[in-house]
């Protein structure tokens, strides 16, 4: 990627451009101001109470001390108290967000319901009881302060955590073995980080209002010491003699609050990848841009051969046996069983909610936190996936390919750094081997350019180019089960054609057993060997690829759901909704779920499934 000339990012973005203009003059004034001006800031005289004029533009003080040199020289001291107390605030506040969010299910709530308790509280009362306990004076305010912004950071953390430990990056990197708080450094601190920027800034405002009423009630800094709360404190008892003593030091803080508040909004914007990248670099088309649209569309995708499926259930790779997941008391999977032999593709296919993902994700040892799995048997060859398997067999004997291509990848990293990671990680692959060997492997998987995309972020590549590009990661341990959960629903008709074109590619040449998740009922049709009709979290019709695509499927449910697929419709049938349930349908011996395939077309595969 083109790095943007300096002048021309900073030009593009005021808030940054501003805001550091504001805080730049600020410490400069902080750096010079006590060298130039502390004479006539500091000099008792006898020209006391001066109004505003030539010699002293905002009078005197009591003391015949210059008003304007007071504020300009409080500015370090107040500047540093901030900055402190605010820096101890971020520091210890993201720790304990990042150590919550790692920890248990109870003591991550609990820990969260203290800290929601600790933000609903006021943070300047909670500020001001702090001081009136250590005792006035600068240190104490500074303590005061940091402790009450603590809590503030920590919910943020905790939060903006949970929130990226979904992402697909994220369940990879865990599929991958790698350890919670490697994690939490690489793929969820740098993508919370504009958030917690912007908090950084209004913390740093706050702080500084806080320190300053802490130094105008008498419990902040003390004389002779003064910063602008104590310049306020000293102004107000002459306020309506002499208003122009409250004007500079109320000026600089108002204007110190608008500069960290632009500040932080502009780094925000500049750290995060993606608004960079919108900001910074106009899309460019041609080789540069995404890549060329597929030319065939789904009809003349490959198509899984007429009872060709190369499984058997005698060399069954996968075998899930009996699979039931229950969240809590409610069972989400009810008693599933299939195997997946070796080149063999197998379907899963249902609406929304039915089990699909809960089904992938317990076999990939994925299963989100509360949620448990339980089997006769759920094994990968000899790969026990249901005890704690080696993370590392884990890592390099399954693949997965997920739904939302941009998802799949960390925005805040390039893509050669995520690409490559297996390999290094797992294989003991050199960074360089590593980065050649997927160049060689996105060129397969037709990515143009593919030297450039390793050097690019995940924005930007075009959805379809970087699901091809996550199908290649996927197949970097040449993976004995690939499982693809919704791989095509995010992109468009052409690409699809030319995504399903790759997993029958890689199925055929590496003998890839493929578990393929769908809610698209003609794209499994097209792909998959075998077909497992889901309702309710329990297989109800086990078919073939064949038979779906003939439309020669028995189950009643199987034939809603093709009835209800626009390519049915548009081959001359009625587009309808599925109106079927397992209980209606339980009471009509005569269409009870087929868990024998026997009676299905003569190209079935053998044995795709373990019969119950
Ligand atoms: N962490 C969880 N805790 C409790 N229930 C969950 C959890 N995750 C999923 N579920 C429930 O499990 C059921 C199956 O969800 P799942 O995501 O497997 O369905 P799906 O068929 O893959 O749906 P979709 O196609 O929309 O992804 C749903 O009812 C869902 O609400």
């Amino acid at each position: 990627m083109a790095t943007e000339p300096t002048a021309r990012r900073w030009h593009r973005n005021p808030s940054l451009l501003s805001g550091a203009v504001i805080l730049g003059l600020l410490v400069l004034v902080a750096l010079v101001a006590p060298l130039l001006l502390s004479g006539s800031a500091e000099t008792l005289t006898d020209d006391t109470r001066l109004g505003a004029g030539a010699g002293h533009l905002l009078g005197t003080d009591a003391f015949g001390r210059d008003v304007l040199a007071r504020a300009l020289v409080a500015t370090r001291l107040t500047l540093l108290m901030a900055a402190a107390a605010t820096a101890v605030s971020f520091v210890v506040g993201v720790a304990i967000g990042a150590l919550v969010h790692l920890a248990p299910g109870w003591l991550r709530e609990t820990c969260l319901r203290l800290i929601d308790s600790a933000v609903a509280f006021p943070s300047l009362v909670l500020a001001l009881v702090i001081a009136a306990v250590l005792g006035p004076g600068m240190g104490s305010a500074i303590v005061a302060i940091a402790v009450a912004g603590v809590p503030g950071f920590a919910r943020l953390t905790a939060n903006l955590a949970a929130t990226v430990a979904d992402k697909d990056y994220v369940l990879t990197a865990r599929l991958l073995g790698v350890p919670g708080l490697r994690i939490l450094g690489r793929h969820v601190l740098p993508n919370i980080s504009g958030p917690l920027l912007v908090l950084l800034s209004s913390s740093f405002t706050l702080s500084l209002l806080d320190i300053s009423s802490l130094s105008f009630v008498g419990l902040g800094v003390q004389s002779p010491q003064y910063d602008w709360g104590r310049l306020l404190n000293e102004a107000l008892p002459s306020i309506f003699a002499q208003p122009s003593l409250v004007i500079a030091p109320s000026i600089m803080l108002i204007v110190t609050g608008v500069g960290a508040m632009l500040l932080g909004d502009g780094v925000a914007s500049l750290v995060d990848p993606r608004t960079r990248g919108a900001a910074l670099a106009p899309a460019k088309a041609g080789p540069a841009g995404p890549a060329a649209p597929a030319q065939d569309d789904t009809a003349r995708a490959p198509q899984a051969s007429d009872g060709a499926a190369a499984g058997t259930e005698q060399d069954g790779l996968l075998t899930v046996d009996g699979l039931t997941v229950r969240a809590g008391d409610r069972t989400l999977v009810d008693d599933v069983s299939f195997t997946i032999g070796a080149g063999q593709i197998v379907g899963l296919v249902g609406e929304s909610g039915s089990g699909k993902s809960t089904i992938a994700m317990a076999v990939a040892g994925l299963l989100p936190e509360g949620v448990r799995a339980n089997a006769s048997r759920l094994a990968l060859g000899d790969l026990d996936l249901l005890g704690t398997p080696p993370e590392r067999r884990l890592a390099t004997e399954i693949g997965i390919v997920y739904q939302d291509p941009i998802g799949t990848f960390n925005p805040a990293l390039r893509l050669g750094t995520q690409l490559t990671e297996v390999a290094r990680v797992h294989l003991g692959t050199s960074r360089r081997q590593a980065a050649k060997d997927m160049v060689r492997a996105l060129a397969d998987i037709h990515v143009t350019e593919p030297d450039r995309r390793l050097r690019q972020h995940p924005h930007e590549l075009s959805g379809g180019m970087l699901q091809r590009a996550s199908i290649a990661s996927a197949m970097t341990t040449n993976p004995r089960l690939l499982i693809a959960d919704e791989p095509t629903t995010a992109l468009d008709v052409t690409v699809q054609a030319e995504v399903l074109r790759q997993f029958r590619r890689i199925n055929r040449e590496h003998g890839t057993a493929m578990l393929f998740i769908s809610h698209d009922i003609g794209v499994v049709g097209v792909l998959c060997d075998t077909v497992l009709v889901l309702h309710g979290g329990r297989v109800v019709d086990r078919t073939t690829g064949a038979d779906l695509r003939r439309g020669t499927v028995t189950h009643p449910y199987t034939r809603a759901l093709l009835a209800a697929t626009p390519a049915a419709v548009e081959a001359g049938g009625t587009l309808s909704a599925v109106r079927w349930t397992a209980d209606a349908h339980a009471a009509q011996p005569s269409g009870a779920p087929s868990d024998d395939l026997s009676d299905k077309a003569a190209d079935r595969p053998p044995a795709a499934e373990r019969s119950r």
